[in-house]
């Protein structure tokens, strides 16, 4: 079978180290939708975003108090040289930055434990979502896309609803207070203190947009490292059977060089930034020194309120520096909120029906009629597809590869929708069962089944969560499994690593069986192992399948013709369309296509 129902998900890549500017977040289309929707998800915690408010307020005011008191301290306390004044207002100094501390520390706290929760929640809801929609809805969105709406998309929401927005309403309280507390101190002081605010913002915009670009491009390269270690990872057994480790490497040099240049362009751009803003804040504080001390000196201003202007200085430089930064970073969670939302928003193409029929049990019989079929438009892959499958009967699918197979038990599976056309189980219309249960009474073994890191036990059992142990070993022993878990080191509670890679192909495909006999499907799929099997595992697997098939409804999907001989029908398809059916005999005297393919297994 070439397409399953479980695609493996490519990790896109991460955003690395953290950077202090991101490339260019997309423009979000609709910013007020996506944030009252942000807001539905975090309304939950109010109570956490009141309190967190309350302490950003407070701590910003009190970082105000701060730079006023020194000057205080240096006028009224140090300059009449007042000692013990001096140590009782440092320590009551102290406290005010320990208390700004601590309510910086609580808020903090608070936002980030209610965005983790928040992040949580919506990462759950995303994962719902993707269990409910179709195959067509993966083959349409690249792996690697959807895969990073769980991590760069919600880890930048992460990031923006615990630090950047609480920063940025720091930013602007700490802004418009400081601005208030230099002009109610010295206005004069306080238009100088300003004065290379214009250059600063300039400077940090030219930075901000030449690192972007660095930044994406390195954010690409990153993307094809990943991706390429990802591959070399998943093919590394091609890799060495073709003796190709040179080449791959070299390949890898290739693209580790390419991220290694824009690595170093990107962050020696950003690195500009803080020194350069630095040099500039100093001038800025410069000037202030210059100015105050000039009126100092004519008795226009005290010594302190110098040291004050100094101190705010400082304080109002840095939001300033971060303000695009955490404008951007917020940009761009609000971009991967609005694309995590449109998956959400996402109509599943396949739904059940109003009025859907439950159904515990089939008997099996199967009618495909008339039916027509592509995965994209235009592009017909099954054209009129009509047969018939008694209920018990055994159905051999032939052809060609790419020829419809798979496609023909998709469209049983109610994988897709059929595009003209009837499928009928039962006499039933397909799209008339609930398609949970349409699925739950088809069984499948396929040919590299998908094993889960656990042990053998709950590999078996994920056929029916409910079975007991002995249930699990009875089927295992009905799958002719039994054998060879018995001589497994820890037996049934041996562990399986992801994929099987411990076991081998005909185990494996035991185990299948065994799985699809405690599941008791009433429909079985059987898709054949091509690759070679020493002859003792293929007729235990021989003996399992007839043993799960027996008095069911079963469909291989066959490469090898000795298999199928005994089928109740065979139907040779080509090219999407149906040349022949019959029974093994039947085929042969037609001397048609099946007799040709005939002629060529045995042949070889
Ligand atoms: N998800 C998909 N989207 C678009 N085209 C697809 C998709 N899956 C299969 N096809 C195309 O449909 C055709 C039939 O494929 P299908 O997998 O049914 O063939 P098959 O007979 O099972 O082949 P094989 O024996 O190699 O498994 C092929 O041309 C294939 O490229």
């Amino acid at each position: 079978m070439s397409s399953q129902p479980n695609q493996i998900v490519k990790i896109q890549q991460t955003t690395g180290p953290k950077a202090r500017i991101h490339p260019k977040a997309a423009k979000t289309r609709n910013p007020k939708r996506t944030l009252r929707r942000i807001w539905r998800y975090m309304e939950q915690h109010k109570a956490g975003l009141v309190l967190s408010s309350i302490f950003v307020v407070i701590s910003s005011l009190l970082s105000l108090l701060g730079p006023y008191f020194i000057g205080v301290i240096i006028d009224h306390f140090i300059i009449p040289k007042d000692l013990d004044g001096t140590i009782r207002m440092c320590g009551l100094l102290l406290g005010i930055y320990f208390a700004t501390s601590v309510f910086t520390w609580l808020q903090a706290y608070i936002m980030v434990n209610l965005s983790v929760k928040t992040i949580g929640t919506l990462r759950e809801d995303l994962f719902k979502k993707l269990q409910t929609l179709s195959l067509q809805f993966f083959d349409r969105n690249k792996d690697g896309e959807l895969m990073s709406r769980f991590t760069n998309d919600i880890e930048n929401l992460n990031q923006a609803l615990s630090q950047s927005v609480i920063q940025i309403i720091s930013s602007i309280l700490t802004v418009t207070g400081v601005t208030i507390a230099m002009f109610s101190l010295n206005w004069v002081l306080a238009i100088v203190s300003c004065l290379t605010i214009p250059l600063m913002l300039y400077v940090t915009k030219k930075i901000v947009t030449a690192s972007r670009e660095n930044f994406a491009k390195r954010q690409k390269d990153v993307g094809e490292v990943n991706g390429f270690i990802e591959e070399a990872i998943s093919g590394s057994e091609v890799i060495s059977l073709f003796g190709k480790e040179e080449k791959s490497y070299s390949q890898f040099h290739e693209v580790n060089e390419r991220l290694r240049n824009s690595a170093m362009r990107a962050d020696m751009f950003s690195g500009f930034l803080g020194p350069t803003n630095n040099f500039i804040s100093n001038i800025g504080l410069g000037l202030v020194i210059g100015v105050g001390a000039i009126m100092a000196l004519n008795g226009h201003v005290t010594i302190g309120v110098i040291a004050s202007f100094i101190t705010y200085s400082r304080q109002f430089s840095r939001p300033i520096n971060q303000m695009s930064t955490l404008l951007n970073s917020i940009q761009a969670a609000l971009a991967g909120a609005e694309r995590v939302f449109e998956t959400m928003d996402e109509v599943p193409d396949l739904q059940d029906r109003k009025n859907a029929v439950s159904v515990t049990h089939f008997k099996g019989d199967i009618e495909f009629s008339n039916v027509h079929f592509s995965y994209e438009p235009n592009k017909p892959i099954l054209k009129n597809i009509h047969f018939h499958a008694d209920a018990g009967n055994m159905i051999a699918l032939v052809g060609p590869t790419g020829s419809g197979k798979t496609t023909i038990i998709n469209l049983l599976l109610r994988f897709y929708d059929i595009q003209a056309g009837e499928i009928k189980i039962d006499g039933e219309n397909l799209k008339n069962y609930r398609i949970r249960d349409l699925r739950r009474r088809i069984g499948i073994v396929l040919q590299d089944p998908y094993l889960f890191s656990g042990t053998i036990m709950e590999n078996i059992r994920y056929g029916r969560l409910d079975a007991t142990d002995e249930e699990v070993i009875s089927a295992a022993k009905t799958a002719s499994a039994h054998q060879f878990i018995k001589y497994m080191p820890k037996q049934y509670q041996t562990e399986i690593t992801a994929g099987g890679a411990n076991l081998s192909q005909g185990q494996k495909q035991l185990l299948s069986i065994a799985r699809a006999i405690l599941a008791d499907a009433d429909i079985l799929i059987l898709d054949e192992a091509t690759s070679n099997i020493d002859t003792r595992t293929e007729v235990q697997i021989q003996k399992g399948l007839s043993n799960l098939t027996k008095g069911k409804t079963s469909f291989v999907i066959a490469h090898r013709l000795k298999t199928i001989e005994k089928a109740d029908k065979i139907i040779v398809i080509k090219d999407g369309e149906i040349i022949e059916q019959g029974t093994h005999h039947e085929l042969l005297n037609e001397r048609g296509f099946y007799q040709s393919l005939h002629v060529k297994q045995f042949e070889i």
